[in-house]
């Protein structure tokens, strides 16, 4: 980790995550460090097929449409601004959306590796209301690969660090060309 790295972390069994006060990101020109709150300055993952998915797609207006980035350690980060739209309990996000955020992070430890895998099994604990219309953190983590099997840890906090949530997922890598044959074609989806 380069100096001047500071870590706001929390271990989970043997793995640490957390969300440092300043990230090592990718930009066109290459590597620099720049300030949490400037995350949006840096390069994010990018993912040309999935321009349509519900949690990372550009293009879906209607999505939460999350940038990630990756830090020195092989860490994924990414402050969420909730609209109101995501609403679950009055005020705040809906179980069902910080369940999206913690396997849409978990999914791109994958990614940063380009391996393409889908999420078989999946827990998450709900520590604390996540509220909407403020910035939150999310971190993801790889913790184990075995056989096509990627084990994966993410959290949720809010600005000042507080842990929200945390998830643990069962990855499983697939072959992208027999999914993409897999698929129904758009006048299956259409009738
Ligand atoms: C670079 C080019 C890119 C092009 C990309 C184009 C295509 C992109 C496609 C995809 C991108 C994904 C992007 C992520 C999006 C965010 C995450 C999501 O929202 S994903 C959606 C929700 N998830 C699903 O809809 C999965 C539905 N499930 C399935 O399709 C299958 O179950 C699948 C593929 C996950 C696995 O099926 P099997 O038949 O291949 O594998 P089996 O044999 O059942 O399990 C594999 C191993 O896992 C163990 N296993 C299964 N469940 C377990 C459990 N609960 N605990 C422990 N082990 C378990 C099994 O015992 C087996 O182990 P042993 O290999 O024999 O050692």
């Amino acid at each position: 980790m380069p100096p001047g790295i500071l870590r706001n972390s929390l271990s989970i069994g043997k793995v640490t995550l957390g969300f440092p006060a300043r990230l090592l990101i990718r930009t066109k020109e290459g590597q620099r460090t720049v300030p949490s709150s400037k995350l949006d300055k840096g390069e994010p993952l990018t993912h040309t097929a999935l321009h349509g998915c519900f949690g990372c797609g550009q293009h879906n207006r209607t999505g939460l449409r999350l940038r990630f980035y990756v830090d020195d350690t092989g860490q994924i980060l990414s402050t969420v601004r909730l609209a109101g739209r995501f609403e679950g309990p009055p005020g705040h996000a809906h179980g069902g959306i910080v369940a999206t955020l913690l396997d849409e992070a978990m999914s791109k430890t994958n990614r940063a590796q380009n391996i393409v895998a889908m999420t078989r099994h999946m827990e998450v604990d709900y520590l604390r209301p996540v509220p909407l219309r403020t910035t939150l953190q999310l971190t993801a983590r790889h913790l184990s690969v075995e056989g096509r099997k990627h084990h994966c840890a993410a959290e949720l906090r809010n600005a000042a660090g507080e842990l929200l949530a945390t998830g643990k997922a069962l990855f499983i890598a697939i072959d992208p060309a027999r999914f993409q044959a897999s698929k129904p074609s758009m006048r299956a989806m259409k009738s």
